[in-house]
């Protein structure tokens, strides 16, 4: 597939902070890229300096095979759709969209019929049909999102970065336009970079899913690779779906605070911390006396509390050594075990679920 953007050893530094340290990426033509990484990781800067916004002190941008580093950010012809969705609060619906038109660098469309023809267009494609000729301060949080994102489209842009673009709708909304923002990107062809701090988010809706450790590209895969063989502990641990325990290697097992667990094959070269992670939801509660098999991993933990979330629950449970693992068990698969307050139970799981990190 050719890649719309290609990004080789970037980097940018304020003072001794390395924001982006030595970024390679290739985003490919036609595809929903996600961008994942905690608060501060660098999401935000590394949008900027693609956009053309700040200049990264060193690496190479090529964006549709040429360079692109010191060519400012209206002659990229790369869209951009901020969180606050900066629309212009006198301007109708269609004026909004029109004045991306009609103002662009690159052949600016003077002709009102035109502009017409192209609003009406979009307004199409985004879902506003009827809406045109409202203030945007008439129009809802979802609307004033695809506003926000048809007046880019209508540029043409070959790649469009959207920066938290769910950030400021409700939860509700929120997911909607998960599915919405999906549909729009397919329809018109280009490639979306969508920067999320959302785990589910991001693995939600991304066809390739980017996770930014430190000014890092921590891992490059499809969503279901990220979420099945997180590459890192580092990784493992934003998704925010792994318990995970530092401890140490031995030959068979990995040596928690909170007991050995047995390893089936899982090898990790013992460069750094060793880490062992096992999803939320490949864990199950059990009576204290139910047998395991030797397959099995199986510790102890004190229930402390539940949380529904429609299709599962989490329950949590405080180890021997004082900290808290999560177990979810969706309510699709089996009944979940109704636990008793402080009651202990047996938390049990497959060795070869496991994954070893060092
Ligand atoms: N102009 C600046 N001067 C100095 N440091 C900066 C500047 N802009 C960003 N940083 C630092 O660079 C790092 C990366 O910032 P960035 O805004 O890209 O993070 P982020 O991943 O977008 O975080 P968030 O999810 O909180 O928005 C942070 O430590 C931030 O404090």
């Amino acid at each position: 597939m050719a890649a719309v953007l290609q990004l080789s050893q970037v980097t940018k530094a304020y003072g001794a902070l390395r924001a982006l340290d030595g970024i390679d990426i290739s985003l490919p033509d036609n595809a929903y890229i996600s961008l994942l990484g905690p608060s501060g990781s660098g999401k935000t800067i590394l949008l900027r300096v693609i956009a053309g916004f700040e200049a990264p002190d060193s690496g190479s941008i090529l964006f549709k095979g040429e360079r692109v580093e010191a060519v400012p950010p209206h002659r990229r012809n790369i869209g951009f759709v901020f969180q606050n969705f900066a629309l212009f609060p006198h301007l109708s619906v269609a004026g909004n969209i029109a004045f991306g038109l009609e103002n662009r660098e690159l052949n600016p469309i003077t002709d009102s019929a035109v502009v017409r023809a192209r609003v009406k267009d979009i307004v199409a494609l985004v879902g506003l049909t009827g809406l045109e000729d409202r203030g945007v301060a008439q129009i809802s949080g979802g609307q004033r999102q695809r506003v926000a994102l048809a007046r880019t489209l209508i540029t043409e842009p070959s790649l469009v970065l959207l920066d938290e673009p769910l950030g400021a709708l409700d939860a509700n909304l929120r997911t909607r336009m998960r599915a919405e923002l999906r549909a729009i990107r397919e329809r018109c062809g280009v490639t979306f970079l969508h920067v999320t701090g959302s785990e589910t988010e991001a693995l939600a809706m991304g066809d390739t899913v980017l996770v930014l450790d430190r000014g890092r590209i921590a891992q490059a895969d499809d969503a279901d690779t990220v979420y099945n063989r997180p590459r890192s502990a580092a990784v493992a641990r934003f998704l925010n779906c792994y318990n995970l325990f530092e401890g140490q290697l031995s030959k068979d097992d990995f040596i928690s605070p909170v007991g050995r667990f047995p390893l089936q094959g899982q090898k990790a070269d013992v460069r750094g911390q060793p880490a062992y992670a096992i999803r939320y939801d490949r864990i199950s509660v059990r009576p204290l006396a139910a047998p395991v098999t030797a397959e099995e991993v199986r510790i102890e933990g004190t229930f402390i509390a539940d949380e529904y979330s429609g299709a599962a629950i989490n329950s949590f449970f405080s180890l021997d050594d004082g900290r808290v693992i999560e177990v979810e068990s969706h309510l699709s698969q089996a009944a979940p075990q109704t636990c008793v307050p402080h009651g202990r139970y047996a938390l049990v799981w497959k060795r070869q679920n496991a994954l070893v990190y060092a």
